[in-house]
């Protein structure tokens, strides 16, 4: 990552570090709202060639055999390890994230490099049995190629990894787009990779101000094979319908509208603290926060009593200060957002009983806030909120829970709590989800697939999931064998 002393940071591009056509665009501090660093801003010529690069890395990529590739990136594992306390400054100061989380996010995203560099050596085939004629059929894995990579702002660090280690471990070569508000981190990333021996052309980073212009190249050009995104459902909704026109292969982690359903046989503490967990983490900017908190009637007021004092004892804060639970919100444009979907919540019956205002610590901090009476029909109900705003409806029976936990376009993650086993079997499998939590609100590992049904997109990070992702499987029938 190369700087000058007024902190500009440049592209990667096969390998080298090269200042942006299109000039330099700032990032700042969501604490502070003050300009941190400016970055080399990448026009489409930058992208044809960082795509030209990785096509060249790539052909000899490939050719590594699987443990020579997996050894590399387990060194990367260990730089990022090495240099955790500086990568979670960077995640913090850009994000604004408390730096417990920034810490978290860097053992987080570290354990995908691990997983993988430890699971791309069994990316095996199949031998077949015999078919008639004297033919045996038998399969191998290949790597897809190039793949285009969008990441979001809410982890910089993690989102690359969970990409970028299963495609470097399939032998993929990998071009990056890391959100506007977030390159940092990734810079690091790739500072750290080139260190780690990652040879040039197989990791390259095209930070940029035109997002759409970037991403409408990733999805057209002819030498990229796949693009993997996370970020909105509208965004992935445009990358899909632009990669129609090649067939090209898409992993598209989305938008989502949790559920947290909470039933009369919970333990309670245990499902406000799960829920405390899910909800605030980042802020509430997460793709997996609970986002419609669905509780049993009987037992409703106890746990908005439990859930009141939670909320009023976090603290805000600068993510940099010791003791901060919840950081500022991304940008101003979030900020906004947020403060929009309360008011209409409440214009629309929603009875705010705690916070709904931006807090005094600065100018992107928002407090913790209660939504009482969230009724099906109001337009909350439909949005991923992403802020710290706790929606929360009463439901009677498991029948009418899970139907309300169903009445969602989205399809990422869900939660439950509930003592009773039979009952927490039978909602799980009820939910319409990719993921279900069970008495638990963090569910996220780099050995588990990760991943939506229904419009929250398609595809799953983590796991052996995660690797097929950047692999296609080729069947070859050998004849003549007798
Ligand atoms: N699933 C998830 O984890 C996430 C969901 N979201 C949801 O999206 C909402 C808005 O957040 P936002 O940051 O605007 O999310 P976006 O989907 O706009 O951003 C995610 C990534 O996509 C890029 N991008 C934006 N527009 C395009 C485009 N036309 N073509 C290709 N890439 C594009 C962004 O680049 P750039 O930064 O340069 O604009 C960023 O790298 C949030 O409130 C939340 O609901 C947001 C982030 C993550
Ligand atoms: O919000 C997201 O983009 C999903 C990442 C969260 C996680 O991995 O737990």
């Amino acid at each position: 990552m190369e700087r000058n002393m007024t902190q500009h940071y440049r592209a990667l591009i096969g390998g080298e570090w090269q200042q942006g056509r299109r000039g330099s665009f700032a990032v700042d501090d969501p604490a502070t709202a003050q300009v941190v660093a400016m970055v080399a801003d990448v026009d489409v010529s930058q992208v044809d060639l960082a795509i030209e690069a990785a096509d060249r890395a790539f052909d000899r990529w490939r050719r590594l055999s699987a443990q020579e590739r997996c050894d590399l990136v387990l060194l990367w594992h260990n730089r990022l390890q090495e240099n955790r306390q500086r990568l979670a400054e960077l995640i913090t100061l850009e994000s604004g994230k408390p730096m417990a989380e920034s810490l978290g996010e860097v053992e987080y995203g570290a354990s995908y490099l691990k997983w993988y560099a430890q699971q791309g050596v069994r990316a095996n085939g199949q031998t077949l049995p015999a078919l008639p004629g004297g033919r045996r059929p038998m399969t191998v894995k290949q790597p897809v190629g190039v793949v285009g990579v969008i990441t979001p702002w809410n982890f910089p660090l993690a989102m690359i990894a969970r990409k970028v280690a299963p495609a470097l471990a399939a032998g993929c070569a990998v071009v990056i787009k890391p959100a506007a508000e977030t390159p940092l981190t990734a810079l690091l990333m790739a500072e750290l990779a080139q260190e780690a021996g990652i040879p040039d052309g197989v990791i390259n980073l095209v930070p940029g101000s035109d997002a759409a212009v970037i991403g409408h190249r990733l999805c057209t050009h002819p030498k990229v094979r796949k693009l993997s995104f996370t970020g909105s459902t509208s965004v992935g909704r445009l990358l899909m319908a632009q990669s129609a026109e090649r067939v090209q292969k898409l992993s598209l982690e989305l938008g989502g509208n949790a559920p947290f359903l909470v039933f009369d046989d919970a333990n309670l503490e245990g499902a406000v603290s799960g829920l405390m967990a899910s909800k605030f983490r980042n802020s509430g900017q997460t793709c997996v926060c609970a986002n419609r908190i669905l509780v049993q009637r009987g037992i409703y007021d106890d746990v908005i009593a439990r859930l009141k004092a939670r909320m009023a004892a976090l603290t805000l804060g600068p993510g940099a200060l010791p003791g901060t639970d919840l950081g500022p919100l991304i940008s101003d444009r979030a900020l906004t957002r947020v403060e929009a979907l309360v008011r209409d919540a409440v214009a629309s019956g929603a009875r705010l009983t705690m916070g709904g205002s931006r807090s005094p610590k600065g100018e992107r901090f928002y407090l913790p806030t209660l939504l009482e009476s969230v009724t099906e029909d109001n337009p909350i109900w439909t949005q991923e909120i992403f802020g710290p705003v706790v929606a929360v409806t009463q439901f009677d029976t498991e029948e009418e829970g899970v139907r309300l936990a169903n009445s969602s376009e989205a399809g990422l993650a869900s939660y439950l709590y509930s003592d009773n086993l039979p009952r927490a079997v039978r909602v799980a499998e009820a939910l319409e989800y990719g993921m279900v939590g069970i008495n638990e609100g963090i569910i996220s590992s780099a050995v588990a697939p990760f991943g939506g049904i229904k419009s929250s997109g398609l595809g799953r990070e983590g796991g052996q999931e995660g690797l097929e992702e950047y692999l296609e499987t080729k069947y070859l029938c050998l004849g003549g064998i007798g």
